[in-house]
């Protein structure tokens, strides 16, 4: 047979890794053709609806539902009193906690969960809503978690006040959930004793919340006939959630099917489980039809889970010339009323140890203590499920912090600090094995591409003018340098509820060369069918186009922990490209026999096996994939099919250079983002497209919660930030235009050399918005403020550095 087509033609057809492949999955987003759960509409399907409470903290009297059962249409009203026979009043969270499913008693914050409606359509679940008559007594409210651990503050968690041991060890007052050390105290406190030089700053990353397109929901369907009960929801973790409905209802595994359908934006909002999942299947199996319970967006704001609220107390340590020499770090974590992280077991604080950053610091101290206060539960969200955005934060705001110190350049500190690329694998002071990395190199190239030295002079040039009184606008220049964390993860350090943190892909090659593949993760939007696909095409030499991807049906997908965390490249991507190895090895012999030669006689090129040294005989994979399903092949099963459940021997270490350009206008307090660089290293990259794409939505996502969005309280509890009138969504026209670049930098362990990317853009680009601001101020004494830099803040800090005149 004579080829015609060249090798390199071979390997585009195939479109595996490194192409740009356009997403498939957008032919149905962009026609409206995508199927979300308020997309599934089912027979006699009833809706819910809650009953939220409007105080913060407050005793649950009496809860009336007469004049609610008489709404035409209203079918049932469910209460904690309902639900406690079941032993469903309360539910296990993913951090070792419990919480109400629906008010026990008391409320502990404003929109809590108080009573469930059932009726026949949404709009008569709603009245009857409105109908149900609660009676409250206002209790204390405490938002300030500082507050809740003064010694007279009220008792938030009555179910468990006379606890002295929490989850993660003693606990020493009520409203005290843990405290979680890391790292060497005493070494930590010496090298801060001895220093030349030590920086001491509060950083606070606030409470924010990741705000998904599509909120919170779900169908629930028991058929009292086959006993099956299946459960669409938006979840990230489909597995995860059959699992613990298992658990907490007593549902046989087996006769529990949970579909994830498309979902319209995650961002670890839809990790965790929440009340109208136990709610909806406890009024399916009551009613004995199919109810839906799709949440608001006021009722997503209010409710689910909101992402940071870390006030992180650091003291770094360094020479005079700026080598560090040691970090301290308290934080006092404000967990709202439960503690419903969807941290791994053994990190109540997530992976936050990892806020050596890309630095070598020879010793490190952390200590987390997490706190109870009256606000919404579940710190476990946003780009970084595992507080890997707060570490980043308050690193990179500490090295500006001590740049101030030292009256030195900040991106010299940093180019004096990083962990050289001889130094991995890299053991870092706080307990983390870095897999790999080049930081000089990325650093270099950014600050070349930026143009480093002509923006300072610009700068400074602009500064002179600003006090000539010649212009009130001045620049900012954010830098940052942040390592990432992701890939959870080994299963002897990170489980959920017990559950091992690997994940799995299972590949089925059909008789003509096509093939579907399953995985344990779900994809939020992130490409996984686009770029999955594109893994195994490399593989084993089918065309992408060829490959259909499956996630999300636990009926169907190999058993998997799900996708956040930036999990699903280095976990499910590991599996897939080791599953796909399996079939490879099979097709090798199957070659090998149609070739009649020996196994070892033959080898691997692009999409066939050659026999060695005569190329021009070959079997394609299309050929062997036929042959797999129509010849009896001695000593080998028919067919070609392989499952893989990886449990990766370590987290990948993703990193990225970021550079922000930004003027400021000191009497408005408005900014502009002149540009902003981002450069990623996620080792071996699968699809530069989907990556850039995942650049851009989630420096955007930073743009959004360093320059304006906010989860904010009043001292009553009252969350004023619960509409999109007053919670900032960045649109179009305040969306800064990003340049990306990268260098590629593969794991060592990773099967195709590959790491996270998703999270990385949120982790790295806060804190280089937050240091541009910060930057403008500097030659004013502006040390640190907090975000977010709305315009409002922005001016008050030009007010009180007297600059207004
Ligand atoms: N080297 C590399 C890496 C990666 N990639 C791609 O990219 C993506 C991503 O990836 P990753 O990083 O692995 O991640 P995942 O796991 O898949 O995902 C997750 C993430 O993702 C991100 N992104 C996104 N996008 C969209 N569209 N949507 C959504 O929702 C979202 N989310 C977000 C978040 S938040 Mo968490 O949950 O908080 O923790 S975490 C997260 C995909 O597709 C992949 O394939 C490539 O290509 N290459
Ligand atoms: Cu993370």
């Amino acid at each position: 047979m004579k080829d015609e087509i060249t090798p390199e033609d071979r390997v585009a057809n195939l479109k595996g890794m490194g192409s740009s492949r356009k997403r498939v999955e957008d032919v149905r987003f962009t026609q409206g053709k995508g199927n979300y759960v308020d997309d599934i509409k089912l027979d006699g399907m009833l809706f819910g609806d809650f009953v939220r409470s409007p105080y913060a903290h407050a005793r649950v009297k009496s809860v009336n539902k007469e004049a609610a059962l008489a709404v035409p249409g209203v079918l049932a009203v469910l209460t904690a009193e309902d639900l406690e026979p079941l032993g469903l009043h309360w539910m296990p969270t993913l951090a070792g906690d419990k919480q109400m499913v629906l008010a026990d008693g008391k409320v502990l914050f404003q929109g809590q969960e108080v009573a469930y409606v059932v009726a026949t359509d949404r709009y008569a679940a709603a009245d009857g809503v409105e109908a149900v008559v609660v009676e409250y007594e206002e209790l204390p409210v405490v938002v300030d978690p500082f507050k809740a651990l003064e010694p007279d503050a009220p008792i938030l968690r009555e179910d468990i006040k006379d606890r002295t041991e929490g989850a993660h060890g003693p606990v020493r007052h009520n409203n005290h959930i843990f405290t979680w050390e890391q790292g060497d105290k005493d070494a930590t406190e010496a090298a801060l004793a001895e220093a030349d030089v030590v920086a001491e700053e509060m950083i606070y990353y606030h409470r924010t919340h990741p705000c998904p397109l599509e909120t919170c929901g779900c169908v629930a369907s028991m058929d009292k006939v086959t006993g099956k009960l299946t459960l669409w929801g938006t979840f990230q973790a489909p597995h995860a959630i059959r699992t613990v409905v298992s658990l907490i209802s007593g549902i046989a595994e087996h006769n529990i099917r949970v579909i994830s359908p498309d979902i319209g934006g995650g961002f670890g909002n839809k990790v965790g489980a929440y009340a109208g999942y136990v709610c909806s299947v406890v009024a399916s199996i009551v009613t004995g039809k199919p109810v839906k319970w799709v949440e608001d967006r006021m009722e997503n704001l209010m409710s689910t889970a909101f992402a940071r609220d870390y006030w992180m107390k650091g003291r770094i340590a360094a020479t005079k010339e700026g080598k560090i020499t040691g970090l301290w770090c308290h934080t006092t974590a404000d967990h709202g009323g439960f503690d419903a992280c969807a941290d791994p077991t053994k990190f109540p604080a997530g992976f936050m140890n990892i806020c050596t950053g890309s630095y070598d610091i020879p010793t490190a101290y952390l200590a987390v203590d997490g706190v109870y206060t009256n606000k919404a539960p579940g710190g476990v969200a946003y780009r970084c499920s595992f507080r890997v955005t707060e570490a980043a934060y308050f690193i990179e705001r500490m090295i500006e912090v001590l740049a101030i110190k030292l009256n030195m350049d900040a991106a010299e500190l940093r180019r004096i600090n990083f962990i050289r690329k001889d130094q991995f694998p890299y053991q870092s002071a706080l307990g983390w094995e870095y897999d790999s990395g080049d930081y000089h190199t990325a650093w270099e190239k950014a600050l070349d591409a930026v143009g480093y030295d002509a923006l300072r002079a610009e700068q400074a040039q602009r500064l002179e003018d600003f006090k000539a009184g010649k212009t009130r606008k001045l620049i900012g220049i954010g830098l940052t340098h942040f390592t990432e964390i992701v890939g959870a993860g080994p299963v002897k350090n990170c489980d959920i509820l017990g559950l091992g943190m690997f994940d799995s892909c299972e590949i089925r090659i059909h008789p003509t060369g096509s093939a579907i593949a399953r995985l344990g993760t779900i994809s939020q939007g992130q490409g996984h069918a686009t770029t999955f696909a594109q893994i195994i095409a490399s593989e084993i030499g089918l065309p992408a186009d060829d490959i259909t991807l499956e996630e999300g049906d636990t009926d169907t997908a190999p058993y998997g922990l799900g996708t956040y965390g930036s999990r699903s490249t280095p976990v499910a991507g590991a599996a897939t490209a080791m599953a796909a190895r399996k079939i490879r090895a099979k097709a090798q012999m199957i070659a090998a026999y149609l070739l009649e030669v020996h196994d070892d006689d033959v080898e691997w090129d692009v999409d066939r096996f050659a026999v060695k040294g005569a190329p021009e005989r070959f079997k394609t994979m299309k050929e062997i994939a036929f042959a797999a399903y129509n010849q009896a092949i001695p000593g080998l099963e028919p067919g070609l099919e392989a499952v893989s459940y990886y449990d990766p021997p370590n987290m990948t270490y993703p990193f990225g250079a970021y550079i922000c350009v930004m003027e400021i206008d000191v009497d408005t307090g408005e900014t502009e983002v002149r540009s902003f660089y981002a450069l990623d290293d996620c080792g071996t990259r699968i699809n530069p497209m989907i990556i850039d794409g995942q650049i851009h939505g989630g420096a955007t996502e930073g743009y959004a919660i360093a320059m304006g969005q906010e989860i904010a309280y009043d001292e009553m509890g009252n969350n004023k930030s619960a509409t999109l009138m007053d919670f900032f969504l960045p649109t179009a026209w305040e969306t800064p235009t990003y340049t990306t670049d990268f260098t590629v930098t593969p794991s060592p362990h990773h099967p195709i050399g590959a790491k996270g990317v998703g999270e990385s853009p949120n982790v790295g680009s806060v804190p280089c918005f937050s240091n541009a601001v910060h930057d403008a101020f500097r030659p004013f004494g502006l040390v640190q403020s907090h975000m977010p830099h709305d315009h409002w803040r922005i001016w008050k800090i030009a007010r009180d550095l007297g600059l207004h005149g």
